[in-house]
């Protein structure tokens, strides 16, 4: 089992603990002197003069509960603002309606199945160009940027395939083509503790909540943070004009979540980086993806970009759809279930489950094959995990081959 060290890694973010627990959640802003933010329910706010509402005028605009999380969410991730939607998927609906009819979007190639299907069959019925691009290559992206090309949206992670793109290097080429060009990282992978992608230069950093934000796999919830206060006005108003809000419950929910995301990751990282250690050691399985190993290709990215590892694996079993399959439904302590960043560690089969909707031919390229298998890695004893997968892959009686 590889030794855990984050050695080689970005250095914690600083004070950031505190910010979780304090930002945005002053007890000084509510007459009772609440030290927990109450949950808001009111729809609507009463006015003392017609049109001259005081903080709050009505629940979609804003929200007491929700502005708690999205200030406590803009000093996470760096930012001077943030804003809180329905789910991850209404985040990046809301964010392509600051483009118009004839724009060009450049999206990694790799994103999660829902970003693919919504730029390709939502929002290129609507008037956009969607190029999916291999961003793992900058030259790639350099080439793909053309006049009409107004964003470009990467993941790193990827999901399902765990690559990872220069942030920093992404962000240099599209503002060199022009600074009107937005890019755009979905940090759902990492959470705000392990990837800061505004420091590296990003403009939009944005997330599913549902995942690690949250962490406890209660909430669907999307968030989006900018620095540029005139990003911040458009996202603002598109926000409020669109409506994708959460509800304050579901804020609040969030928020309380928020307190324990170091902790959560430390612990995401140190249990999956045992598990990676002990699946690369299996004969039972082909490859192991995972960017906190020495043997991912973008290890040394990994490290400068990151301060550690989320709890997310992707390896290949030895064997085909069928193994596969045995492979999944024999785990006890894992679910075998969609979504990923829980406490509670879930297995799944992107081809036919949350990467269904990317087309097969694209799947085939991407590498998303039958044996294919996504881990979320949960916060049980790592011991009763690893020994999950064991007996699993032993069941599915694999063929040892090596
Ligand atoms: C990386 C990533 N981005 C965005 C989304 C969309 O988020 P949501 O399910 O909250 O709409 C998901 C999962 O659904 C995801 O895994
Ligand atoms: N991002 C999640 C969600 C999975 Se797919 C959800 C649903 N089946 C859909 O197609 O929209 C993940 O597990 O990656």
């Amino acid at each position: 089992m590889a030794y855990f060290t984050k050695e080689g890694f970005l250095s914690p973010f600083k004070s950031f603990a505190t910010q979780a627990v304090h930002v945005g959640q002053e007890p000084e802003q509510w007459q009772s002197l609440a030290v927990v933010p109450p949950i808001s329910l009111s729809t609507t706010f009463k006015q003392h003069e017609p049109g001259k509402p005081a903080a709050f005028e009505y629940s979609r605009s804003g929200n007491p509960t929700r502005n708690c999380l999205e200030k406590a969410v803009a000093a996470l991730d760096e930012a001077k603002y943030s804003f809180a939607f329905a789910s991850g998927l209404a985040t990046t609906m809301t964010i392509a309606h600051l483009l118009k009819c004839g724009d060009n979007i450049v999206c990694m190639n790799d994103v999660y199945g829902g970003t693919n299907r919504y730029f390709r069959e939502v929002a290129q019925t609507m008037g956009l160009t969607v190029s999916f691009v291999d961003c793992t290559n900058l030259e790639f992206l350099k080439s793909a940027i053309k006049p009409e090309t107004k964003m470009v949206w990467i993941e790193t992670p990827t999901n399902p395939m765990m690559k990872l793109v220069d942030i920093k290097g992404c962000a240099e080429i599209a503002h060199a083509k022009s600074q009107d060009v937005i890019v755009v990282v979905d940090n759902t992978f990492m959470s705000a503790y392990f990837q800061r992608p505004l420091a590296l230069g990003a403009d939009i950093c944005m997330y599913s909540a549902t995942k690690y934000m949250n962490g406890h796999s209660d909430v669907v919830m999307g968030l989006a943070s900018v620095i540029c206060s005139d990003l911040a006005e458009r996202i603002k108003f598109l926000q409020n004009a669109i409506g994708a809000v959460p509800s304050p419950f579901d804020c609040y929910l969030c928020l309380r979540g928020l307190k324990t995301l170091n902790l959560r990751m430390e612990q995401h990282f140190k249990n999956a980086m045992a598990v990676a250690s002990f699946l690369e050691a299996s004969p039972y399985v082909e490859k192991v993806i995972y960017p906190g190993l020495p043997s991912h290709p973008q290890h040394e990215l990994m490290k400068r970009q990151c301060t550690g590892c989320p709890g997310m694996i992707t390896f290949y079993v030895r064997g085909d759809l069928k193994t596969a399959e045995a492979f999944l439904k024999n785990l006890k302590v894992f679910a075998l279930a969609e979504s990923l960043g829980g406490y509670e560690s879930l297995a799944e089969h992107p081809a036919i489950m949350t990467h269904a909707s990317v087309p097969e031919e694209y799947r085939k390229v991407l590498g998303i094959s039958d044996n294919l298998i996504r881990l979320s890695i949960g916060l049980e004893d790592v011991e009763d995990i690893i020994k999950d997968l064991d007996q699993a892959l032993r069941s599915a009686k694999i063929e040892d081959r090596k």
